[in-house]
């Protein structure tokens, strides 16, 4: 459903991806995994048009999506979970879930969404500002479902969280995968996205250098966590 070829992008002098390939399918769940700085989320910003791409394709679905800007790039279904989760603090969970619109025929009811999201029906009536970080990703993640994305990209949806609730996200991010949704996230917790993702890009210095499965990712742990200098 995603298809990258030879994407670049720079700051100013600076080249931050140098022809990066990547292709998601649907229901598949692909990490991207680099020591900070490697380009992780410049190679996001770039595909959900927030940051402009110098060079390469960036195909959505079928559709040559280079050219469009964001606004553009969300209604043909790709999904964008932000790393700082986006709530608006002011409303409710349900008016945070009901505001953004609709983008297929795909896109989960509220019931479909509470059904999933115990914790979100039960915090329904309750401000953005109160919910912990655990209930501000899950809300973060549904509220891309409500607006029925094909594509989910996420950062690191793990971070900070504990470890009960980064293994309730697990299981909701396989649950995604098995409607057919694809996703994209950058992941620095190599243990968790080896029980999330079907694949693993590894990024350094602005290019993909090695692709891996989860059996190379778990074989390699070790060198890999050094490599991500954790
Ligand atoms: N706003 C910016 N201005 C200039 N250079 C930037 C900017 N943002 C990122 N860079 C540079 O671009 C390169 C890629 O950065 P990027 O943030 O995409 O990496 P990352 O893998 O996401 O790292 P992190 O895990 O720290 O977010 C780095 O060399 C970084 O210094």
């Amino acid at each position: 459903m995603l298809e990258v070829t030879g994407l670049r992008a720079w700051y100013g002098e600076a080249q931050a991806l140098h022809g990066v390939d990547v292709r998601v399918a649907e229901g598949e769940v692909v990490t991207l995994v680099g020591r900070n700085g490697a380009g992780k989320t410049t190679l996001v910003r770039c595909l959900i048009g927030l940051h402009r791409q110098a060079g390469g394709t960036v195909s959505f679905l079928g559709r040559d999506v280079s050219r469009l800007p964001a606004h553009q790039r969300a209604r043909a279904g790709m999904g964008w979970v932000q790393d700082d989760r986006g709530i608006y603090a002011s409303l409710t969970v349900e008016e945070n879930l009901l505001l953004p619109p609709k983008v297929s025929d795909r896109a989960w009811t509220l019931e479909r969404i509470y059904e999933a999201f115990p914790v979100l029906a039960e915090r329904r009536k309750a401000s953005g500002s109160t919910l912990s970080g655990g209930e501000q990703q899950m809300l973060a993640i549904a509220r891309a479902l409500g607006t029925g994305a094909r594509l989910l990209l996420m950062d690191e949806p793990s971070e900070g969280l504990a470890p009960v609730v980064v293994a309730r996200i697990g299981a909701i991010i396989r649950e995604i995968k098995a409607t057919g949704v694809g996703v994209l996230l950058i992941e620095q917790n190599v243990k968790f996205a080896a029980t999330v993702a079907d694949r693993h890009y590894l990024l350094s210095q602005g290019r993909i250098v090695e692709t891996l499965d989860n059996a190379d990712l778990r074989r390699r742990e070790g060198e890999l966590l050094k490599h991500l200098g954790i």
